[in-house]
Parts: C-alpha cells; sequence; structure tokens
C-alpha cells in the first residue's frame, strides 16, 4: 500500500466574528472529511481587532480544536481573546505587537511551507498586512471586501499572484460568481454585462417589505440573522453592493474606483455614520424611513410591480440602485436573502449564465471562504 500524503493548510484568520467564527466552526466540524480527502487546515492563529493568538511553534502546531471550540464561545459571548490565557499552548499579542507577529508567521511560513492569511474583518485596515503576505509568498483568502475596493494598486498588488489569491465570498457569499466570471474571461470570451440583486440584506428587506412588513423591523431581523454588515447602513445606503460591483468590473478589466460608481442610497445624509452613531440609527433612525419605505413599495405594487435593489456592470459604466421591475421577472421573483447574478458574454449572449441561491448569511459565507481555502490545497507540501 503506498504511504497516504496529506497537504497541510496553515491558516491565520483576521476577524472572529459572526463570519470568522463560522469558519473556525465549520474547519472543526469538517477534521473527517478533509482527512478522506488527503488535507488537513492546520490553525495556527486568530486575531480580533486588538489581540492575537498564536500558535506557540507555528511550523509544527496549530491552535488545538478544542481551544477553538472555546475561542469561538468566548467571542460570541462578548469576551476578548485574552480572556482564554491559560488554556493551552499558545502566545498572546496586543497590538500593535499583534500585527507584526502575523508578519513573523508570513515571513516563516510563507518561505517554508506556505500560509494562508484569512481576513474575515470588516476594515480597510488589514489591507497593508495582506499586501506583506503577498510579498512574502502566502495565500490570500477575503471574505472582507475592503481591501479589494480601495486604491486600484492595492487591488492590482493582492490579484497580482492570481493562483494565490481566493475572494469567492465577497461577492453573492458562498455563491460561484467569481469563479464564474474568472472561468469565462479565461476562456476569451468577452464579458459585456453583469446584472443583478446583490444584496442578501436588500433581497430580504425588500421582500418582506412586499408582505406589509415594517422597514425598521425588517433591517434589525435581518442584522439578527447575519445578513447586513456590522453598520447596515453599508447595505442600506448600497456601499456594499456597490464594492461587490467594484470588485466584479475590477475582475473584468476595468480600473475604476467607488467614485466611478452610481450609487442609490435608502437613507439620508443626515441619518449618516458621521452624524449618527450605529446604536442611534438603529433605535431611532431608522423608524423615520418607514413611511417613505412603505409608500415606495405600495406605488410600486399598484402598477404590478415590486422594487429590486439592482447591480449593473457594463463597459460604459456601473451603477446600483432601487429599480422598479415585474413581478414575474427573474429579480422580481427573488424571495429572502437569495442574490441572483446575470452574466452576459459572446457565449452567453441571447441566453445569459444565472446563478442564483443564497447570497448572505454567516453560515453560508464561511461555507464559501472554507472552499476558498481547501481550493489552495495543491499550492501546498504534501507530507506522508
Ligand atoms: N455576513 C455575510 O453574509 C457576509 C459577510 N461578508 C464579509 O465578511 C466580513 C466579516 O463580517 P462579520 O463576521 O459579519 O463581521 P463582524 O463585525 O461580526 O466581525 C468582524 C471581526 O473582525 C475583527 N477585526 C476588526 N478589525 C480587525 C483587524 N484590524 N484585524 C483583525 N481582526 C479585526 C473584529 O474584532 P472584534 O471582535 O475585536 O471586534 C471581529 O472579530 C465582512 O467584511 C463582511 O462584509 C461577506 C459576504 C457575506
Ligand atoms: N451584507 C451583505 C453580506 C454579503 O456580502 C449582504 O447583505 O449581501
Amino acid at each position: 500500500m503506498p504511504t497516504p500524503v496529506k497537504s497541510v493548510l496553515p491558516v491565520v484568520l483576521l476577524g472572529c466574528g459572526g463570519v470568522g467564527r463560522y469558519l473556525l466552526r465549520h474547519i472543526v466540524s469538517c477534521r473527517p472529511l478533509h482527512d478522506n480527502q488527503g488535507v488537513s487546515i492546520r490553525v495556527v492563529g486568530v486575531a480580533d481587532s486588538s489581540s492575537l493568538l498564536v500558535a506557540e511553534d507555528v511550523h509544527s502546531s496549530g491552535l488545538d480544536d478544542a481551544l477553538l471550540t472555546n475561542l469561538c464561545a468566548a467571542k460570541s459571548a462578548g469576551s476578548p481573546l485574552s480572556s482564554l490565557l491559560g488554556q493551552g499552548q499558545y502566545q498572546l499579542f496586543q497590538n500593535p505587537e499583534a500585527r507584526s507577529k502575523v508578519i513573523d508567521a508570513a515571513t516563516t511560513l510563507g518561505r517554508t511551507t506556505g500560509l494562508v492569511l484569512v481576513d474575515c474583518s470588516a476594515t480597510y485596515d488589514t489591507v497593508s498586512l495582506m499586501k506583506d503576505a503577498v510579498d512574502h509568498g502566502c495565500c490570500i483568502v477575503l471574505a472582507n471586501k475592503k481591501p479589494l475596493t480601495g486604491a486600484y494598486e492595492d487591488f492590482q498588488k493582492l490579484v497580482s499572484n492570481f493562483r494565490r489569491i481566493r475572494f469567492e465570498s465577497t461577492v453573492g457569499a458562498g455563491l460561484p460568481v467569481i469563479a464564474s466570471v474568472t472561468r469565462i474571461i479565461a476562456s476569451g470570451d468577452p464579458v459585456s454585462r453583469v446584472v443583478g440583486s446583490l444584496s442578501g440584506t436588500l433581497g430580504y428587506v425588500m421582500s418582506e417589505l412586499e408582505d406589509g412588513k415594517r422597514f425598521s423591523e425588517v433591517v434589525k431581523t435581518a442584522k439578527s440573522l447575519g445578513y447586513t454588515e456590522p453598520d447596515p447602513r453599508d447595505d442600506l445606503g448600497g456601499l456594499d453592493v456597490a464594492r461587490k460591483a467594484l470588485i466584479l468590473a475590477r475582475l473584468l478589466g476595468q480600473q475604476i474606483s467607488m467614485d466611478n460608481i452610481s450609487v442609490e442610497s435608502l437613507y439620508p445624509s443626515e441619518l449618516g455614520p458621521e452624524k449618527v452613531s450605529t446604536k442611534d440609527f438603529l433605535e431611532s433612525g431608522l423608524g423615520q424611513l418607514d413611511k417613505s419605505m412603505e409608500e415606495r413599495v405600495k406605488a410600486a405594487s399598484s402598477r404590478g410591480n415590486i422594487l429590486r435593489y439592482v447591480c449593473e456592470i457594463e463597459s460604459t459604466g456601473c451603477q446600483v440602485g432601487l429599480k422598479e421591475l415585474p413581478k414575474d421577472s427573474a429579480l422580481g421573483r427573488l424571495r429572502g436573502s437569495d442574490n441572483v447574478v446575470e452574466i452576459y458574454s459572446r457565449c452567453y449572449e441571447s441566453s445569459p449564465l444565472v446563478i442564483q441561491g443564497a447570497g448572505a448569511g454567516n453560515d453560508t459565507t464561511a461555507a464559501g471562504v472554507l472552499a476558498d481555502i481547501i481550493d489552495l490545497q495543491d499550492l501546498f507540501q504534501k507530507t506522508a
């Protein structure tokens, strides 16, 4: 019998909020499946906004599964990573030292066994770390859209070694949107247009409003279901969809930035993050929008239509905003947090490639991130 070989993928996770914690749980629960597939994910470090928990010797060991499980429980309960002190063989570093320790791991592992740096945070602050990791030959996986939607030079740098980056979950959560667009481009088939409903939150909110529910209530429910961004105004203001549009447009070769995307916001600037805290927006700001949203939905309904937040990407421009559509159109039939994306190209001209399914939620997003990590296995050393 030949000795079975296994790819070991060392991982450092940035962000252990809703998505990051689901990812850790999926990694632990998929151990038997991954064993059978000859692959093993070794979580060597986990960081949040203030600290990093890292294995004592990142070359030979990871954080054990019992610790990862306790870490998820502690973070869910609102406790800091430091509350886990004394529970295993690891070290804890606070910022700013935590950042340099991630770089140390990227430097040593990037040149030896390899490392996957996974960004499940919701901040722009990780971009320099991700760029350093790329320089050290590490692989990167992102659920966080922000590093790909800042300066165009940063996007270029992050995708410069395209075999070593995965960012499927940034658009459509677990849906294979990026993979499909990438395959079409690779076949020399020019993509002329991408159109779709790419916000799980706004899809859910709009279909609940059609059922007569109140805007302020359904936004809060969308937050509790894990569909929204940490500040739901990122969704309601169209920014989150615009980021997805920008990622797709840049993937299609457009050298554009957020300023080039026309974005419709569902809340007025007086309720913006510069003027109102997230807490106050949720508690009192949202209710101020109930009446106008109800009227918009009713007006569309009186014409036999529904409202959907639509994203359109063409060579002539990108726009995201509310559109009145027939109830029986592909977008009009969408319910709940489902996304739908239509991709038009030479091969898919009169009959577009359509991808549809759950487009938000911590579970499905984390599953997409895990699939991205596993997809990198062939780049890692195989050991007997
Ligand atoms: N939910 C969904 O359906 C989808 C989400 N995404 C993306 O996934 C990402 C994560 O979302 P979600 O889990 O809901 O967000 P959360 O706000 O729940 O979690 C964010 C995590 O990032 C940590 N963090 C903040 N700054 C840093 C930093 N500089 N370094 C390391 N960690 C940091 C936070 O730390 P602390 O715990 O200390 O606050 C927290 O643990 C977002 O970018 C979102 O857009 C993408 C597709 C779908
Ligand atoms: N907040 C986002 C989550 C996925 O990107 C959404 O609602 O679609």
